[in-house]
């Protein structure tokens, strides 16, 4: 079997977590997993660590990893799933280091990514007070305490993500449906292919789409891509106009300067959505489609770098 590549999803108590997992499970074919739920879930069965958690929860504070690292590693084995978000997880650096220990370098899941749901904390509680759940820790003193320890204990394990380049963070303040047009982009990775061609020449328009987080170290890749590119095909023309500054790899300064901070803004929205287009021009028509394959091989690679799995659209048309 493969190895589950894992998805953690984070954010303050009632930030809105769940609703946009449960979305993420139905658009990009996920199984989702809350780790408060399979606590609770465990509680209820009456299994022997049951009071033990149920104090935890109440208090706001956080399970010892033990009890959950199995309750993950069981529902991701049962699930027999590849791709899989966890949900509140992990908590602390507790947390962290035993999924590392227990799942990563046993080889039995990938981490990918950790997305991050930024929201405020008055809007969280309004949103945990009104989610009718019959939840033991929905009460204002509970939401209290798990804010503290949200504060304490999770967010150095997200800096933690940042500082590895893995956090990918959400504005979860607005409506479901716009936190979930945020939430979506994260996840399209992929690129559409457009061909026309006559006797000689290919025309080639690839439009990528790309994650926005990390954007640096995309366009350094982008970099190496176009430099390889240009020496195989005729220089790139570019469908955006900002892009043919940027297949030059000329950067503007932006205002802060700096070394990284100066990469400008405009660099980075190309990087949410680039189109660029080449002729690819052969002795033949054969031999123009065999430069065309090559930069369909090099943008697979270009993509494997973020989420080949999700290479979603691919279409051609001639
Ligand atoms: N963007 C949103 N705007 C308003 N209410 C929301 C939003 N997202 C979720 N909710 C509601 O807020 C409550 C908490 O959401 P939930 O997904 O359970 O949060 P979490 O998993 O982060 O604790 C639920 O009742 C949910 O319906
Ligand atoms: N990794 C985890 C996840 C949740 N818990 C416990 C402690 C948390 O306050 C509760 C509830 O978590 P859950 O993710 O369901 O809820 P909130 O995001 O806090 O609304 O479960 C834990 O101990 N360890």
């Amino acid at each position: 079997m493969s190895i589950a590549e894992v998805v953690f999803v984070l954010g303050p108590p009632g930030a809105g977590k769940g609703t946009q997992c449960t979305r993420i499970k139905e658009n990009f074919g996920f199984i989702h997993l809350s780790a408060g739920d399979l606590l609770r879930a465990e509680q209820k069965a009456g299994s022997e660590d049951g009071e033990l958690i149920a104090n935890y929860i109440k208090d706001g504070k956080i399970v010892p990893i033990e009890i959950t690292i199995r309750l993950l590693e069981k529902a991701v084995v049962s699930a027999g799933a590849t791709k899989v978000l966890i949900d509140g997880f992990p908590r602390n650096k507790e947390n962290l280091d035993g999924w590392e220990r227990e799942m990563v370098h046993s080889g039995k899941m990938n981490t990918k990514f950790m997305l991050y749901f930024e929201c405020a904390e008055e809007e969280c509680l309004k949103r945990a007070m009104g989610r009718n759940q019959n939840r033991a820790d929905d009460n204002l003193e509970s939401f209290k305490k798990r804010i503290t320890t949200y504060i304490s204990s999770t967010v150095p394990v997200m800096d933690e993500f940042r500082s590895r380049g893995l956090l990918r963070k959400v504005d979860a303040n607005g409506t479901p449906d716009d936190v979930w047009d945020l939430t979506r982009q994260l996840f399209l990775v992929g690129f559409v292919v457009c061909i026309l061609h006559n006797k000689h020449s290919v025309h080639l328009q690839i439009t990528y789409r790309i994650p926005r987080d990390n954007r640096l170290n995309q366009l350094v890749h982008l970099k190496k891509g176009l430099r390889y590119l240009r020496s195989i095909t005729s220089p790139p023309q570019c469908g955006q106009h900002h892009f043919a500054r940027e297949c030059g790899l000329e950067f503007r300064r932006g205002r802060g300067g700096g070394s990284w901070g100066g990469v400008c803004w405009s660099a980075q929205l190309l990087l949410y959505f680039i189109v660029p287009v080449f002729v690819c021009k052969g002795t033949s028509l054969r031999q123009s489609l065999s430069i065309v394959v090559e930069i369909l091989i090099l943008s697979f690679d270009f993509l494997k770098v973020f989420n080949s799995s999700a290479i979603n659209n691919l279409s051609s048309s001639s």
